[in-house]
């Protein structure tokens, strides 16, 4: 991941094919209007950018022939050289949830990628075993810490009342665990440390990160610094200008998400809209 910024930025296009974008595309709401989908998505980043976020929901609603779809989208992205994040938000007890980890990140899988998108309400620690293969084969995973959606804010700004960590807001400590993880890791291969640590946390770009209790100056003072995929930049309002007062110093491992806010441009004009995102994004960072 950390190579693909480095050549390509911090774009990441979202595989978002809702209804209402496959019938803008002129393709049908069918497993094989998304695979149509997905496969322009990837041919139009190829080359262009270096991350694709293909969001599993909207092929999981076609069962059996959707993730078949997703299956040749996640092969096309591959040849392509392009670094996939499934947005799949698993979580569930170690031993239920160890099995996510090996369908989306076991090399060879059918829906192999190089990240997957976790949640951590059974506690980050039930997340451990998914967190050892990714690491164990080079792959990441974000953990949802402060979402973009208006819905998380109750649940997700709760402090924690216990376990030698009061006045932690819930999303304060996914984050605070998951860079715990990172430095751990880091010293643990006793390896010189990386730039960027295996496991990220999600943090909603539409988000006043304090109000949550996610603290980005200390969090973003760690080596290796933390991945944050960051959503919620264009359709949900947040704009890329805003970055660096967004995620202050997390803001050089953030993975920007658009979807909406591209795909809208229609399969003909993707590849120049993602072009002119990403050098609008490279813009706002330099
Ligand atoms: O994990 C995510 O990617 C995610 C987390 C979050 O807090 N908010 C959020 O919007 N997302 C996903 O990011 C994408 C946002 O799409 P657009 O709003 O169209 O750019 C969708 O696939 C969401 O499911």
């Amino acid at each position: 991941m950390h190579e693909s910024i480095e050549r390509y930025g911090q774009l990441c296009v979202g595989i978002d094919p809702h209804g209402f974008l496959l019938d803008a595309w002129g393709l049908p709401r069918t497993a094989a209007g998304l695979r149509e989908f997905g496969l322009r998505v990837v041919d139009a980043a190829s080359g262009t950018i270096g991350m694709l976020k293909p969001q599993v929901a909207f092929f999981e609603v076609f069962g059996s022939t959707g993730f078949a779809a997703l299956e040749e989208v996640l092969a096309a992205a591959r040849t392509a050289g392009l670094i996939v994040i499934a947005d799949a938000k698993r979580g569930d007890i170690g031993s239920s949830v160890d099995a996510y980890g090996d369908a989306w990140l076991t090399p060879g899988s059918p829906l192999e990628a190089d990240a997957v998108t976790l949640a951590a309400y059974t506690g980050t620690g039930s997340l451990a075993g998914v967190f050892d293969l990714a690491e164990r084969h080079d792959k990441g995973a974000f953990v949802l810490a402060a979402t973009s959606n208006p819905e998380s804010q109750v649940l997700q700004t709760a402090t924690v009342p216990d376990g030698g960590r009061l006045g932690l807001t819930v999303a304060g400590l996914v984050a605070t665990e998951i860079d715990e993880w990172n430095r751990s890791r880091a010293s643990v291969d006793n390896a010189e440390s990386p730039a960027l640590g295996s496991i990220g946390v999600v943090l909603g770009a539409t988000k006043n990160l304090l109000d949550y209790g996610v603290d980005a100056r200390s969090l973003g003072a760690s080596a290796p610094l933390m991945p944050v995929l960051a959503p919620g930049f264009g359709h949900q309002g947040a704009r890329f200008d805003d970055i660096r007062s967004i995620y202050g110093p997390l803001t050089a491992g953030t993975i920007v998400s658009t979807s909406r806010s591209a795909l809208a441009a229609g399969p003909s004009a993707l590849r120049d809209t993602l072009a002119a995102q990403a050098a609008q994004l490279a813009g706002a960072l330099s």
